[in-house]
């Protein structure tokens, strides 16, 4: 799907995954902002939408969060620390601690000053969740989901708790929507930037697009569309839904 429809009806463009990463591209290499700053809106983002989905009393329940190695986990594992840093009960699993390497790896070293719970795969089956983080695999999915990310999906998608993806569900081709494996169904998916064009899927089930601090002329040197003026004006996440 090519764009997407705001609540205020504000028709907002996606991107493919190549639009995406030249947008990363020129942000990161150039105009800034830089990873760091980029990976902390998304995580503080998401810690939100957490906090929202939970309620009030949400700091006395449970929350997972599943990351993977790349700059999905590194979003994930930065949502950690803030729910972390604001009192919040959270678990974070790392599907391959030893592979995290860069930003992703520094977010971790961050997590684990927070006083957050670091769990391994092997201590799934003895944790409870009201609420579960999938940052594993995000748009640079290559094939179908193998070893400790095909262990994770699977582990969401038995249990109740509804899970909130960042950026697409796992599994899920952010291009294309396909899934060529197993995948995570969720109840939320939290896109950063722009939608993704594979997120008109069930899988995505609600989706909100996170602002992350990308200005109109990365865009503009990217060659990709912004998003409509005032998209943002009332705050830094928005609800979007398929355009008919
Ligand atoms: N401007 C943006 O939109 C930003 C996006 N970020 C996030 O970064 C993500 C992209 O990060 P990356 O390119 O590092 O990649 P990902 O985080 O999507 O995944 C990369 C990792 O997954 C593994 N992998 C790929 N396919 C697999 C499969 N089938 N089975 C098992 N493992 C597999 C790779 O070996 C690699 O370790 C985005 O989706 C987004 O969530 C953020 O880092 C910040 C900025
Ligand atoms: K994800």
């Amino acid at each position: 799907m090519d764009s997407f429809v705001s609540e205020a009806g504000l028709v907002v463009p996606a991107v493919t995954t190549e639009q995406m990463r030249e947008v990363d591209r020129v942000a990161i290499e150039g105009i800034g902002p830089n990873l760091y700053q980029m990976m902390e809106n998304a995580g503080r983002n998401l810690a939100l939408s957490c906090v929202e989905m939970l309620g009030e009393g949400w700091a006395t329940s449970s929350v997972v969060v599943l990351a993977g190695t790349g700059g999905n986990g590194g979003g994930g594992i930065c949502a950690a620390r803030h729910l972390a840093n604001h009192g919040g009960q959270v678990t974070l699993v790392v599907s391959d601690v030893e592979r995290l390497a860069g930003v992703p790896a520094e977010q971790l070293a961050l997590f684990r000053a927070s006083g957050g719970r670091l769990a391994a795969i092997g201590d799934l089956g003895t944790l409870e969740t009201s609420l579960t983080v999938d940052a594993v695999l995000g748009y640079s999915l290559a094939g179908a989901p193998h070893g400790a990310a095909a262990d994770l999906i699977g582990w969401m998608s038995q249990g109740p708790a509804p899970v909130v993806s960042l950026d697409v569900p796992s599994g899920v081709d952010a291009t294309t929507g396909e899934a060529p494996g197993v995948h995570v169904r969720a109840a939320t998916t939290m896109a950063l930037a722009l939608p993704k064009t594979g997120l008109a899927v069930d899988a995505t089930g609600e989706i909100w697009l996170a602002d992350i601090g990308i200005p109109a002329g990365v865009l503009e040197r990217a060659r990709v569309r912004p998003p409509p003026a005032g998209l943002f004006s009332k705050g830094y996440r928005v609800r979007l839904s398929w355009s008919s």
